[in-house]
């Protein structure tokens, strides 16, 4: 991708979900009758996982499960203005050195004083929530078309027989702005939406970019490998908005609302919507950690293509979300990515260079990365983490 050539819109047959039932609904139809229910989420239980905290009402209850430990089990915070604005070189380097250490050792960290204004940010959680509290039929007129990725409905679907998550989703393609598909954006309910969407991505985006910036710093790159590091994470973004009904107390242990996963992109900056309800866990040590929401901050996460690009210094971490007996919930994840008509994603020249090691991951166009993606299951680490064991012949797809 050329600096100033203008995007082409994404393919359109990236492939898709198969279609399934309309989680919001089933859960407002619920009768709390243990026989019912039963026959009800048969598709959504799980009889191979065991869902812990997941019925906690509360924040704190959420940050109990982990109570045998301390403070070595919350997630990392990393001050943008501290790290990019402060006077003090000294002060500017420590938190570099916050952000390293979160990126080699956790792969997840909450980012606050990102500068994105809390009245953007605010705009598109009301939007939201607005968007989702939408009777059904008003919801469809942006729904997912069939074999497409992008609109209301669910992704991830592959099999009948498969488990499913107990969650919606709404997904938008959303920088560059040629990559909209305006059709799939509600105009008129919410009328700010659009709006509201324009402001936020665009704030978002920038706090990736500014993240990566110090990220490719703190691994030594030059400007030109920062430069593709750059093109290869941040290019693009697009949206995934996820809400979670409440489920009935006696199966919400046994359902989850996200299956277990690691993001197939560069980074991911989540917004939890809602606050007061936890729902993310992180794997961390083979225990589940919760992620308790802090007010106005950013989750970030290193995703596959930047384990890839890095090969393996930086690792993309599994996480699901698990969901409330008394609260629905609402989680914005927004994804940075290259364009579709970047070339490759492959681990930096510069990072295997430096300490003379080889290419641990396979080079893969993007255009065929990003279907390999939609047409999978949501299945713990995979794509690209894949191709990280070393018994795996390395034939790289295209070479670049
Ligand atoms: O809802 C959450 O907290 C997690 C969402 C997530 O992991 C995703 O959308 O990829
Ligand atoms: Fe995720």
């Amino acid at each position: 991708m050329e600096d100033g050539v203008a995007a082409k819109a994404p393919p359109r047959n990236l492939g898709g979900s198969l279609p399934v039932p309309n989680v919001q609904d089933l859960a407002a139809r619920i009768i709390d009758d243990d026989d019912q229910l039963i026959t009800v989420l048969d598709r959504y239980l799980r009889p191979d996982v065991v869902v812990s905290s997941s019925s906690s009402s509360s924040v704190e209850d959420a940050a109990a499960a982990i109570t045998d430990d301390d403070s070595s089990w919350s997630v990392p915070v990393v001050d943008l203005g501290r790290l990019l604005l402060d006077p003090d070189e000294l002060v500017r380097k420590e938190e570099a050195g916050k952000l390293r250490s979160a990126c080699e050792d956790w792969g997840f960290f909450q980012v606050v004083n990102h500068g994105v204004p809390a009245k953007v940010m605010d705009a598109m959680k009301d939007d939201l929530n607005r968007f989702f509290k939408l009777p059904l039929q008003e919801k469809l007129a942006v729904a997912q078309e069939a074999g497409g990725v992008e609109g209301y409905g669910q992704a991830f679907v592959v099999s009948e027989e498969q488990r499913l998550d107990y969650s919606d989703m709404y997904f938008l393609f959303t920088q560059p702005p040629e990559y909209r598909n305006l059709n799939l954006w509600p105009s008129s309910n919410p009328s700010t939406f659009r709006d509201s969407m324009e402001r936020y991505s665009v704030e978002v985006q920038r706090v990736a970019t500014d993240l990566l910036r110090v990220m490719a710093k703190n691994l030594g790159l030059s400007s030109e490998a920062e430069k593709r590091l750059l093109t290869r994470v941040a290019a693009a973004q697009s949206m995934r908005m996820n809400y979670y009904p409440a489920c009935p107390e006696s199966h919400a242990d046994k359902v989850l609302g996200l299956s277990p996963h690691s993001d197939a992109v560069g980074l991911t900056l989540l917004l939890q919507v809602t606050t007061t309800s936890p729902g993310l866990q992180i794997r961390r040590q083979g225990r589940w950690v919760p992620v308790a929401p802090l007010p106005g901050a950013l989750i970030a996460n290193v995703g596959d293509v930047v384990e890839v690009l890095t090969n393996g210094k930086y690792k993309s971490v599994e996480h699901r979300a698990v969901v409330s007996a008394s609260h629905e919930r609402v989680s914005m994840a927004a994804f940075h990515t290259a364009r579709f008509d970047d070339d490759a994603y492959g681990p930096l020249q510069e990072m295997m260079l430096d300490g003379g090691e080889q290419p641990r991951y396979r080079t893969m166009s993007v255009e065929d990365y990003v279907k390999l993606v939609f047409s999978s299951k949501l299945d713990g680490k995979k794509h690209h983490g894949r191709h990280e064991d070393q018994s795996l012949p390395l034939t790289p797809l295209i070479n670049h």
